[in-house]
């Protein structure tokens, strides 16, 4: 097979297609930047070591499948042929040839299973009953790299797990993707960039390799340096129960029974080689580690090449042995506890008493923030936060004020509005992504800001909603800030673009995933009831939305179909009168508009001036008679309203299952979350018959893999008696049609991108900005944009978008070009023709 270059399959793992369409090393280019490279999928086999594995080829020559009545029903995915174990029954998990992993999350052996899957795979879906993980490469490397686990420890573990044997292709698999994977570590130390390995013989082919070998920083005799590797030990992250010293955690409600437990903690000892009350095999032993210096401006060259042959490269920080950086005086206040699963991803990430760069992906609502500020009290070191929106900037220094004893001179903020660096040698400066990437005439304040900024070592790089940031911008901010850790933090991995594998090579590994519904039932963030309201239309709009050309316009028809206003109005009403304090969300501002106005709410869009903002939020915090507000995608993000139990969404960005789980975020901080009983409700309300129904399923993927059920409501009790229940009578809901009819298109389209609040339409934007960025068009289908291709994100890129558009009309042939050229036409004969009715009218 000839090398292909920016092959982009688009699955991770060990799944046996895409393994085998898989980027070979050498196709990677040689050349001296990244700019052309492309990095290869999530998960997706990155260096020749794996490419050379084919496990299609090995498991199709050894399965022999049965051939019955029903087997034809499951295809390749027919596994009758494996043979289970005689105790089956007692272990939880089934490993197929083709590398998924289901759990049964019933089984005693779950939690423990769970533990092992986390450290070793991706979780695919996690319902309430059955577990899907995937190992990949890069969950393999991050077993290995955060966990320290070795083939021997992953093979033998998941062989007690298991219901069957582990297939020896996946055995396989394991060892050829562990045994290069972490042992090949970029350390900055004293400001110089060093490869680090503990195998000689490795090092020496690094060496060895031309293109390696010219950036090689050769110091006296050019020899290798050979150190004691640093422990573990001794490293306490601020705010644990070591750090209080305090007991051990108690054993959590319903844990196996003791005899279980004895079994489960041989299990895991197996694997991790650390006993329960802590204790490592090897712990005093030290390590011989061999290394040499590389120079600073050829590390990203040295990183590809290392991919390229075998040896990922893993980026560390030796924070304490850093004596050039000023120390930061930061530490959690003593009130500060951060909760077990916060510490379990910390944990992760100094792993080895060093910081690992990666990502750590935590539900919204679930604590990020104090994540990144335990980080920064670990290290003590100066720390960029780079986050979406002016508000979060606020948000962020408020929090590092709250939770840390930290003077608040030094922590600095550079938006539009403030410039100012913080006082002292070390310190804090939280921005926005644009604001460091922004590439336009900067004032004289901004570009000294920016001098600062790139000047200056800094010990950490918190990159806040990590997923969002285009893979450009984020090449940018990394060349122009140099850090020693990067930690990414995300509620939703999710991109629609082919660019979520950039952020394992830009940043690193993910480190660590929560469980959603493990913290809803450990009420760190709230139990929700997913509902879908299915709405009919009534038959003059679906006459209207059938008949209408314009898909924006098509749009209106179901988002202003009467039956959903006449839901929407029910269900302020139902939960109004609960008790609830409702958020009802709409993409589409002429909606948000006509609803709010007609139901005498108050709402907030991108075009509403801070102040009155401000004051809509706060009464609806604490005004008795302010239950219900009206948002528009502006709210989607960074809005802290913990009194908000109830959301209701009229109108969506198309299938977009990341603003799914954000505007589901937005109620799982309710205050009232660990009251009896207490459940917040989420309802989307959805046009029967229409794309909306498409476009819902779509949104729900990501939160049903993460266990939440959505209830299908297709007739709601009680709204035909329903006192004032708008559009109740024919005439009215022809004078609506009437009025969604003279609209113009714009009306059915959305708001425009609120990626950072600098661009104007955040929270806390100035509202003398708002209009220059209010709406911002696109070219691309509908499909494109609407997570048609399971994408969850668009790039922002104008000229990325009309590349697509080109390689798609490029696809097309002569005959479906002059298809679209026909139908085109029908269209503005049939405008034309609509046009002069009107007139005539
Ligand atoms: N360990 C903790 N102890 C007490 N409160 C906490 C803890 N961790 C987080 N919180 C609180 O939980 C709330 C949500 O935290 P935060 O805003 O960091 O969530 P998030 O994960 O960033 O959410 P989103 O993705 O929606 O922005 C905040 O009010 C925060 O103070």
């Amino acid at each position: 097979m000839p090398p292909k270059r920016k092959s982009a399959p688009t699955n991770a793992s060990f799944d046996v297609k895409r393994s085998r369409t898989a980027t070979p090393a050498a196709s990677v280019s040689s050349s001296d930047d990244f700019s052309d490279y492309e990095a290869p999928e999530e998960g997706h086999v990155i260096h020749n070591v794996v490419s050379k594995f084919s496990l299609d080829e090995r498991s199709s020559k050894s399965i022999v499948r049965k051939t019955d009545s029903v087997s034809h029903i499951f295809g390749k995915r027919d596994y009758s042929y494996l043979t289970l174990k005689p105790n089956h029954a007692t272990r939880p998990l089934w490993i197929d040839p083709e590398g998924n992993i289901i759990m049964e999350s019933f089984s005693a052996l779950a939690p423990r299973a769970q533990e092992f899957l986390t450290a070793i795979a991706e979780p695919i879906s996690r319902p309430q009953f059955i577990h899907e993980y995937r190992i990949t490469a890069h969950s393999l490397h991050a077993a290995v790299a955060s966990a320290g686990l070795t083939p021997d420890d992953l093979i033998s573990t998941l062989e007690r797990f298991s219901k069957v044997s582990v297939p020896a292709d996946i055995a396989s698999f394991i060892r050829e993707c562990t045994e290069s994977y972490g042992k090949v570590k970029l350390v900055l130390k004293d400001n110089k960039y060093y490869i680090e390995c503990k195998e000689p013989e490795t090092l020496q082919k690094l060496i060895q390799d031309p293109e390696i070998a010219q950036g090689r920083v050769h110091e006296g005799d050019g020899a290798v340096v050979v150190a004691k590797a640093p422990q573990m030990g001794g490293l306490v992250i601020p705010g644990t129960k070591e750090a209080a010293g305090a007991a051990q955690a108690p054993t959590q409600p319903g844990a196996p029974a003791a005899e279980k437990d004895q079994l489960m903690e041989d299990v895991f000892t197996s694997a991790t080689g650390i006993h329960e009350d802590g204790e490592g095999d090897d712990d005093d032993e030290e390590d011989t580690v061999h290394s040499f210096e590389i120079a600073r401006d050829f590390v990203e060259v040295a990183q590809k090449r290392c991919l390229n042959l075998g040896y990922p490269i893993s980026e560390e920080y030796a924070f304490r042995d850093d004596t050039t950086n000023a120390e930061l005086p930061i530490d959690l206040k003593p009130h500060a506890r951060i909760r077990p699963y916060q510490e379990v991803s910390l944990n992760k990430m100094f792993g080895n008493g060093r910081a690992k760069s990666g990502i750590i992906v935590l539900p919204c609502g679930a604590g990020k923030t104090l994540v990144g500020i335990s980080a920064a009290c670990t290290i003590k070191k100066s720390v960029v936060v780079l986050a979406t929106s002016a508000m979060s900037v606020v948000q962020w220094r408020q929090q590092f004020i709250q939770w840390c004893n930290i003077d608040p001179d030094q922590i600095a903020i550079f938006t539009s509005e403030s410039k100012t660096a913080f006082k002292g040698d070390a310190g804090i400066i939280v921005s926005t992504y644009s604001m460091v990437t922004n590439s336009g005439n900067r004032s004289h304040d901004s570009q000294k800001m920016m001098d600062f900024l790139t000047s200056r070592e800094w010990g950490l790089l918190i990159l806040d909603e990590v997923h969002v940031v285009p893979a450009g911008m984020f090449r940018k901010t990394l060349t122009c800030i140099s850090a020693h850790t990067k930690l990414g933090l995300t509620a939703t991995l999710l991109r629609e673009d082919d660019k979520i594998s950039d952020l394992n090579f830009l940043i690193g590994p993910k480190l660590y995933e929560a469980n959603w519904m493990e913290l809803a039932e450990q009420g760190h963030i709230a139990k929700v009831q997913c509902a879908e309201v299915w709405c009919p239309m009534t038959p003059e709009f679906y006459m209207e939305y059938l008949n209408e050309p314009d898909a924006r316009k098509r749009t209106l028809h179901y988002i202003m179909n009467p039956r959903k206003f006449q839901a929407c109005q029910f269900l302020i009403d139902y939960h109004e009168k609960r008790g609830d304090k409702i958020i009802v969300f709409s993409d589409n501002v002429y909606a948000l508009k006509a609803y709010a106005l007609k139901l005498r709410k108050a709402f907030i869009y991108g075009g509403t001036p801070q102040q009155e903002r401000l004051s809509i939020l706060e009464n609806f915090q604490l005004n008795p008679n302010v239950n219900t507000i009206f948002l528009s995608k502006i709210g989607d993000t960074s809005l802290d309203l913990p009194e908000a139990t109830c959301l209701i969404q009229i109108s969506a960005h198309y299938g977009s299952r990341r603003q799914e789980a954000q505007r589901l975020g937005r109620i799982l901080r309710a205050k009232r979350r660990n009251d009896e009983g207490f459940n917040a409700f989420f309802y989307s309300l959805v046009s029967k018959d229409t794309a909306e129904m498409y476009y819902s399923t779509k949104r729900q993927a990501f939160l049903v893999d993460q266990g939440y059920a959505f209830k299908v409501i297709t007739h709601l009790q009680g709204i035909e008696k329903f006192p004032g229940l708008a559009y109740s009578t024919l005439a009215e809901r022809k004078e609506l049609l009437e009025q969604v009819v003279l609209q113009n298109a714009d009306a059915g389209g959305q708001e425009g991108d609120d990626f950072d609040g600098a661009r104007g339409l955040s929270f806390n934007a100035n509202s003398s900005r708002k209009s220059k960025a209010k709406f911002k068009r696109t070219t691309g289908k509908l499909s494109e944009l609407s997570g048609g291709s399971t994408m969850a994100y668009i790039e922002t890129n104008k000229s990325r978008n009309k590349e697509l558009k080109k390689d798609q009309y490029k696809k097309k042939s002569s005959f479906f070009k002059k298809l679209d050229r026909d139908r085109e036409k029908r269209q503005k004969e049939q405008l034309a023709l609509k046009e002069q009715y009107s007139g005539a009218n």
